[in-house]
């Protein structure tokens, strides 16, 4: 039974889910303060789910030792060593769209609390000032809203601001023209939304290019009286320049639900008068809440029970439906890879990966991503369908996908074909009703062989005595022979031979084989 940990706060909802899909789960919310304990009990898990409290940092990874997931019950990762995770063949999935309203709600809150001094006014009230004159706010209604990164929750501000008769602008450079007709907003470029808004909200992620995007250079190209808003993520402003224009009187009001260090218990914006903050609630409410722990809780369960993979930011999507189609076209995938990569002993230039018939119909990124980890295991034992990508990048392999209608006998057949500096090799196969892969092509020549455990693979010329020879070497080895599967190009031509054998093949015999006149080459192969 898989084990999972629940190391932030959840809704109890994930907590039933896990029980209810057949997964362990240790609900244990304040590990993800206690870096030590967690470092301590985390190889215990095939799943960690977590919201931004908890930090996943190399460490931690090198400590999970079973850990295939990763899942975020929201949407930033930025506390996730992502690339770290990739290489060690970890999932990571979060919940893209559970608490976007709510955040977007949460960024409209603050643009209010700006424009009226509510944070203010409420505590001189509570104090008993009645301090009627002193709160003089500004009308929502004809201002221009700059919105900075217009995804799921920029989309929903926008909608929101254009509700509230704002004059919406929007920086986002993936933003379609199309979208941004749809969403009623105007499209402009960075500087001129610093020059034109009233009221600026950033809603992009944290990235080495949205690092530090308002600093004091951008401060000064706003208009004098500018609010600005930020509910994404801390590190966005620099905190030290927008206090600057903040005293000085150029930006009228800050309101901030996210800071540069988290939790954020002092700071030097805190008790200014005109800066609202809150202590990064943007997606504290019930119902988000309950829609990120249903989520989550479920994504995780269908990938440890049944292989499918939705919203992991490192791996290509498989659906709950797809993966009992799609399964036995990844292990064909896998293994077609495995068959290639033990035969090749040169450095591997690139991969051809050509669909054919269904298969091409098929989510062909996770097969692609099956080959590839077939293809590299004989040489990093730890890749898998999420590593393999990204460590067929780094090594230079370059990676062609080949979608067609079906052109042969087969329905659907996958051949891969390894480019390296002396030769291209394939090979070839397709899954038959009985769901079992079978390879029916290698080096251009017919043949049909289920996959076995262990298997030896011959080259020849096609010359009589072979096959006398061939099983005596092996029989007098005492091993047994399973299936004998021969193909040639023509007769007296080249030919090969695919053989299963029961248990492991000793290398004498191997050598006994490649020394027969006929033999070109012989490998011993595991599946
Ligand atoms: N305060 C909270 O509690 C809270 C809650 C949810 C999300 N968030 C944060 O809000 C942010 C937005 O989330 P989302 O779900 O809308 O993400 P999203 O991916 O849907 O949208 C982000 C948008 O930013 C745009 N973008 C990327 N780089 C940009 C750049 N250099 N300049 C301008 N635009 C750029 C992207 O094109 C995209 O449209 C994230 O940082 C997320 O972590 C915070
Ligand atoms: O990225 C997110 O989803 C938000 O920052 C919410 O973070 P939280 O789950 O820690 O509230």
């Amino acid at each position: 039974m898989p084990r999972v940990l629940i190391s932030d706060k959840l809704s109890p909802t994930a907590v039933q889910i896990f029980k209810d899909r057949g997964v362990e789960v240790d609900y244990l919310p304040d590990l993800g303060k206690d870096k030590d304990k967690l470092l301590e009990i985390i190889g215990n898990y095939d799943g960690l789910a977590i919201r931004s409290a908890t930090k996943v940092t190399e460490k931690i990874l090198a400590a999970a030792t079973r850990l295939r997931v990763i899942g975020r019950a929201g949407i930033g990762v930025d506390n996730v060593d992502v690339p770290a995770a990739t290489a060690r063949g970890v999932i990571v999935m979060n919940t893209p769209f559970g608490n976007s309203i709510t955040t977007a709600e949460h960024a409209v809150a603050m643009m209010f609390a700006l424009a009226r001094q509510i944070p203010e006014a409420n505590a001189s009230t509570h104090e008993g000032k009645w301090e009627k004159n002193r709160f003089m706010g500004v009308e929502l209604t004809s201002k221009t809203l700059g919105i900075i990164g217009c995804g799921n929750i920029g989309s929903i501000v926008a909608e929101r601001g254009v509700g509230l008769r704002m004059h919406v602008i929007a920086f986002d450079p993936f933003l379609s023209p199309e979208r941004a007709i749809d969403l009623g907003v105007e499209k402009v470029e960075l500087d001129e939304l610093f020059r034109r808004a009233d009221f600026i909200t950033l809603h992009t992620p944290l990235t080495d290019k949205t690092r530090n995007i308002i600093d004091i250079s951008a401060l000064l190209k706003m208009k004098k009286g500018v609010r600005i808003i930020n509910c994404a993520r801390g590190g966005l402003i620099v905190e030290a320049d927008l206090k600057a224009a903040l005293d000085s009187g150029h930006v009228a009001g800050a309101a901030l639900d996210v800071f540069e260090i988290e939790p954020a218990t002092a700071h030097p914006l805190f008790g200014h008068p005109n800066v609202v903050a809150t202590p990064h609630l943007g997606a504290s409410t019930t119902e988000a809440q309950e829609n990120v722990a249903l989520q989550v809780a479920e994504q995780m369960s269908d990938y440890l029970m049944k292989g499918a993979v939705q919203n992991a930011l490192n791996m290509p999507s498989i659906s709950a439906e797809e993966a009992p189609r799609l399964t036995p076209f990844v292990k064909l995938a896998e293994q077609l890879g495995s068959f290639a990569g033990q035969l090749t002993e040169t450095a591997i230039k690139g991969l051809r990966i050509e669909y054919e018939g269904d298969v091409a119909e098929m989510n062909t990124r996770a097969l692609t991503s099956a080959a590839l980890t077939g293809l590299l295991r004989p040489l990093l034992q730890t890749v898998n369908m999420v590593s393999a990508p990204a460590m067929a990048k780094e090594r230079g392999i370059a990676v062609e996908e080949v979608r067609r209608e079906a052109v042969g006998n087969h329905e659907a057949l996958i051949r891969l074909t390894v480019i390296t500096e002396r030769q291209e090799r394939g090979v070839a196969g397709t899954v038959f009703a009985d769901g079992k892969p079978r390879i029916v092509e290698i080096k251009g020549i017919g043949l049909e062989a289920e996959f076995a455990p262990s298997m030896i693979y011959v080259t020849n010329e096609d010359k009589p005595g072979f096959i006398g020879r061939f099983a005596g070497i092996i029989g007098d080895a005492g091993i047994n022979i399973a299936t004998f599967n021969l193909g040639r190009l023509a007769a007296g031509a080249d030919a090969i031979c695919l053989v299963a054998v029961d248990g492991a093949v000793p290398d004498a015999a191997l050598e006994a084989v490649k020394a027969l006149p006929m033999v070109r080459q012989a490998k011993a192969l595991a599946f």
